[in-house]
């Protein structure tokens, strides 16, 4: 029985342009049906021909190749039951949804690559008024069915064609519709458009206007039309050695050394002039001001990007040396320099530089102990990269950062990626059926799209589906994306994927290892340069290194412990001046007040005057009272700052709670740093903590809760059942009550309800603090 005829691919050649894409509506077939095989049309076709061809239906695919190879004829065209299309024909080709674009057919060939066991055509594109995504260089005048002839080509199955387009100048346009409008029942409807300039949509750079069917009349001006193209429009923006500009600031920012490859910059860079792509030229023309956290993408809520800097501090807006090193040293200030990290810079640097130019796909994975700069350095690559763009360097690139732990689901970060190319919000499982479609099939969007996925060990769902199809896309011959994936661990995709997809994924991979103490030196002096007067003594500087590479080479804790000890020094050196301006009031004058006059005059080496003053206003009393000097940090003050974080009670009785309170304790702050929420459900908190048993590699965590854990899940169907039987059987619920009895968390517990809500009782900072190094629970994310 012959089966029922399918609705034909190609029965809707109603269509009509909507900005770039056109829409198609059904209407009647009139290009042949879906289910038949495209044919070659060949040079010549003698009836000798038509025999040879019968014959090569009958073979083998790869029979068939060798067939073609050997008939010496010269493929033309093809065909599709009565549906004809010729090298040199304009013909629309399926987009996403229901839309189409249009290029023009340039060469036919058979697949030879395993993946293109299919017939093939490289197309050249044209391009719709919506792919233009610079807005400063779009133009005013496009018509609503014009076209622009680019000098972008795919390489496609010819399935993915699905009609006709006819192209024409203006004039021949408003000769035939002088109303500039085309009848929703025309036959030209969707079919006609015009083109009367052609671009570089990678520069946005246009050619003077021409008269279309002067400079293309069909196949023999395919050549001629590419080179026209090619040589009136800017080509790509590949970076060379660049000249010292009139722009200081954009000098400040790539430091190219002989061999042309950015170095981090060692000055200190003008930090408001870094921006994300989408603002970048029309905020420079109007001479804003930009702060790195100025994006790409409009963020709605509840989404969330993390902005490329989180902390930009004027230096005018401070007062003191001692307000300056505190904010220097602040682990979310944007740092001038990344000493000690120069090589890895250069890695990704090229790696994404080279991927941006050619508008291929790639994957990087970064992996690294908390605090050795993974993110800090990819965050400047990409501020060096766009400053490259900004200096019509480099070809433009959309920036879009998903941080694992800002997520609340790991499928958001679909719809992230898709408002990122888009611009249009849609929900996880709609945005991942975009992207699949985006990514497998052909389209004349030329942006590379660099994807920072932050905390990638935070993505892990189920069955890996995220991290898989964000490792795999860019692979996809289309997608032309680069992800740039950090995770602590090295083996996340093993573990997670298997060997062998992992192997297959051909990830580059970078190591970023802990910090040496000559480096935290380094990192902690760089940030402290500029900073008026000697606030830290080098031998405090060096022990905090020193204390910190011990045991973890974490930059971040390095820096926040000179911090705190710059807090205790300026508390010193304030009380100190109001002890001085105590002792020297005279009864009918008011004193001063603290606040306004903080502790700027109290700095030592800063105004050596100064310095001696305030001695010198010390009473011989004071002056016995103090064994070292006052306002400096120095390494008695580094042990204070150690010694006052870490003995406190608080400190002592977290250190001493048992793996299972310890583990409650890391879900319940994954699962508030993740959401943003002060609080979180039992359950919510149980199913992280089985998700850091998932990811952790130490072996007492693992025994603890994957074995338990199994058990219960094997045991129990419905998760709500199961997280209240998880928590029992992992001792999770006891341990939140002795916490709660010990303030350190909340828990409301109301009755007949299994789902109680907890919240912490003490600061986080407090937890990390007391836990981060604690050989039990390390890198169960108490370090960041
Ligand atoms: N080489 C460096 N020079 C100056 N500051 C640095 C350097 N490396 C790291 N830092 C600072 O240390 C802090 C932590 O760095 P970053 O967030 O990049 O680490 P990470 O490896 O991504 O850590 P995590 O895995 O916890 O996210 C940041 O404030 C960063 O600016």
């Amino acid at each position: 029985m012959a089966p029922a005829r399918k609705k034909s691919r190609l029965e809707q050649a109603r269509q009509y342009l909507t900005s770039g894409t056109i829409q198609r509506e059904d209407s009647d077939d009139e290009l042949g049906q879906d289910d038949l095989p495209w044919e070659w049309i060949y040079e010549e076709e003698t009836s000798h021909d038509a025999t040879q061809k019968k014959a090569e239906r009958t073979l083998t695919l790869r029979k068939r190749k060798a067939a073609a190879l050997t008939t010496d004829r010269r493929i033309i065209g093809a065909k599709m039951g009565s549906f004809e299309c010729k090298i040199g024909d304009a013909v629309l080709l399926k987009a996403e949804g229901n839309k189409a674009w249009v290029g023009i057919i340039c060469e036919l060939y058979d697949g030879e690559e395993e993946e293109d066991d299919d017939k093939m055509a490289k197309f050249m594109w044209f391009s719709g008024e919506k792919e233009i995504r610079n807005k400063s260089k779009k133009r005013d005048d496009c018509l609503e069915n014009e076209l622009y002839i680019t000098t972008a080509f795919d390489l496609n199955p010819l399935t993915t064609i699905i009609g006709k387009a006819n192209v024409v100048s203006l004039e021949t346009f408003n000769a035939k519709y002088p109303s500039g409008q085309i009848k929703k029942s025309s036959k030209d409807y969707g079919k006609m458009f015009v083109c009367r300039r052609g671009c570089n949509t990678r520069t946005t750079t246009y050619t003077e206007e021409f008269k279309w069917e002067d400079i293309y009349k069909g196949v023999e001006d395919v050549e001629a039309l590419q080179v026209f193209v090619d040589s009136h429009t800017k080509s790509t923006r590949k970076k060379q050695a660049r000249p010292k500009t009139d722009n200081a600031d954009l000098d400040d920012f790539v430091v190219n050394d002989e061999d042309g490859i950015p170095r981090t910059p060692k000055k200190r860079r003008r930090l408001n002039e870094v921006a994300t792509p989408t603002s970048k030229r029309k905020d420079q023309t109007h001479g804003k001001f930009l702060t790195p956290t100025h994006k790409r993408i409009v963020i709605k809520k509840p989404l969330e990007f993390t902005p490329l800097g989180t902390r930009i501090i004027s230096p005018s807006a401070l007062s003191s040396p001692f307000q300056i090193a505190r904010n220097q040293l602040h682990v979310s200030s944007v740092p001038a320099a990344l000493p000690c990290r120069e090589e890895e810079f250069s890695t990704v640097y090229s790696h994404l530089e080279a991927a941006i130019t050619e508008g291929s796909g790639s994957c990087i994975y970064i992996s690294g102990t908390p605090g050795t700069g993974k993110t800090a350095t990819v965050r400047e690559v990409v501020a060096q990269l766009n400053a490259s763009v900004l200096a019509e360097e480099l070809d433009d690139f959309i920036f879009v950062e998903i941080n694992g732990m800002k997520v609340t689901d790991p499928h958001q970060s679909y719809s992230l990626l898709w408002e990122a190319l888009r611009g249009d919000r849609v929900s996880p499982a709609h945005a991942l059926e975009l992207l699949e479609r985006e990514f497998s099939t052909p389209s004349p969007r030329r942006v590379p799209c660099v994807v920072l996925m932050d905390e990638l060990d935070q993505l892990v769902t189920k069955n890996q589906s995220v991290m898989y199809n964000f490792f795999n896309w860019p692979g996809l011959r289309h997608s032309r994306l680069i992800v740039l994936a950090v995770a602590n661990t090295m083996d996340l995709p093993e573990r997670t994927l298997s060997n062998k997809i992992s192997s297959r994924l051909g990830l580059t991979r970078i190591t970023f290892p802990g910090y040496t103490h000559d480096q935290l030196m380094q990192i902690i002096q760089s940030r402290l340069s500029g900073v008026p007067g000697h606030v830290v003594q080098p031998d405090a500087v060096q022990f905090a290194a020193r204390k910190v590479a011990a045991v973890s080479g974490d930059a971040r804790r390095a820096l926040d412990m000179c911090r705190r000890a710059v807090e205790i020094a300026e508390a010193e050196a304030i009380a100190k001046e109001q002890e001085a301006e105590d002792n020297d009031a005279v009864p009918d004058t008011p004193s001063k007040s603290k606040s306004r006059r903080g502790a700027k005059s109290a700095l030592p080496g800063k105004d050596k005057g100064n310095t001696a003053e305030m001695h010198d206003s010390q009473t011989p009393s004071s002056r016995q009272k103090q064994s070292k000097p006052v306002g400096v940090v120095t390494i008695a003050t580094i042990k204070q700052a150690i010694n006052e974080a870490t003995s406190s009670p608080l400190q002592q009785y977290l250190r001493a709670l048992p793996l299972a309170s310890k583990l409650f304790l890391a879900a319940l702050l994954a699962r508030i740093r993740r959401t943003g929420v002060g609080e979180a459900l039992m359950g919510d908190v149980v199913e992280e903590a089985k998700r850091l048993g998932l990811m952790s590699q130490l072996q007492p965590v693992q025994r603890y809760l994957l074995a338990e854990n199994e058990e219960v899940t094997t045991k129990s169907a419905s998760t709500r059942q199961m997280d209240a039987k998880a928590a029992r059987a992992l001792g999770l619920g006891k341990a939140a009550l002795d916490l709660a009895e010990a303030g350190i968390v909340g828990v409301e517990s109301r009755r007949g309800e299994r789902v109680g809500r907890v919240r912490l009782g003490v600061g986080d900072e407090e937890v990390r603090l007391a836990l981060g190094e604690d050989e039990e629970v390390k890198g169960l994310g108490f370090g960041s």
